[in-house]
């Protein structure tokens, strides 16, 4: 029997603040409060990964790095922390957070080479986000074309990249349901494991990606709809259990 959906429960933090955006653009922000108590009511809700992302630091407007170390190691459960990770300093400071894997974005598209190194140094420590408009990567906070999405894929499989969370800027904040079809091309492409990001807003949504488990969706991200109350996480974490 394949494996049950892991979800991860979203805390986006922008100047401070859990926000949510709407297709990853700066400005388009709805705040939500203290980034740790969001963090601490999606643990407290039986949530067993947080994907903490520090948006500063992805759109080069700063960064979060104190409030996010805070909130990472206020944490029982195991963290993905992403945004702005781009070279030897910035990886460290994420990893020295205690956080169980950090998300390479732009790094992936500008500094290749970097990205193979620390893929060999520290293995399922790093995920790549591979996030798309079609099959077009973007980097720098989803704001510059960085490549086609397959040929990238090939090239970090060949590096031997563990894991990648998928993310169709399209869905991503818009409660419009998650893209089914690029999860579906992305596993049929790779045989590493798949965190899908972006778009989810019911628990049928949330059903049909692990749908996907057996082709390799290992995971979902989940951050409006729980803003939103579309549902708990805990009929999410029900939802999903097998
Ligand atoms: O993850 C990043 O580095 C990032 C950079 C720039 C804009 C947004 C970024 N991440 C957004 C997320 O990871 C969302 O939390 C996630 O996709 C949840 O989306 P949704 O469920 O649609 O709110």
């Amino acid at each position: 029997m394949p494996a049950k959906l892991e979800l991860l429960p979203a805390v986006d933090v922008r100047d401070g603040q859990a926000v949510r955006l709407v297709h990853g653009e700066s400005g388009s922000e709805t705040s939500y409060g203290s980034p740790l108590q969001a963090a601490l009511a999606w643990q407290a809700s039986g949530a067993e990964w947080l994907h903490l992302v520090d948006l500063d630091a992805a759109f080069g407007t700063g960064d979060n790095r104190a409030l996010i170390a805070e909130v990472a190691g206020a944490m029982d459960i195991k963290v993905e922390l992403s945004g702005g990770i781009r070279d030897d300093a910035s990886l460290e400071a994420a990893l020295a957070t205690g956080c169980r894997r950090v998300n390479l974005g732009t790094a992936a598209l500008e500094t290749p080479e970097w990205v193979a190194k620390v893929i060999a140094l520290y293995g399922d420590k790093i995920a790549v986000g591979l996030d798309v408009r079609g099959t077009t990567l973007r980097g720098r906070g989803w704001t510059r074309d960085g490549g086609d999405l397959y040929e990238t894929l090939a090239r970090l499989d060949s590096e031997g990249c563990a894991r990648y969370v998928v993310t169709d800027i399209a869905k991503d904040g818009t409660l419009t349901g998650p893209n089914l079809e690029l999860l579906r091309n992305v596993c049929a492409a790779t045989d590493k494991p798949v965190v899908a990001s972006g778009g989810v807003s019911s628990l049928d949504d949330l059903r049909a990606i692990a749908e996907l488990v057996g082709q390799g969706v290992e995971g979902a991200i989940v951050g409006k709809a729980l803003y939103a109350k579309a549902f708990t996480l805990e009929e999410a974490l029900e939802a999903v259990s097998r």
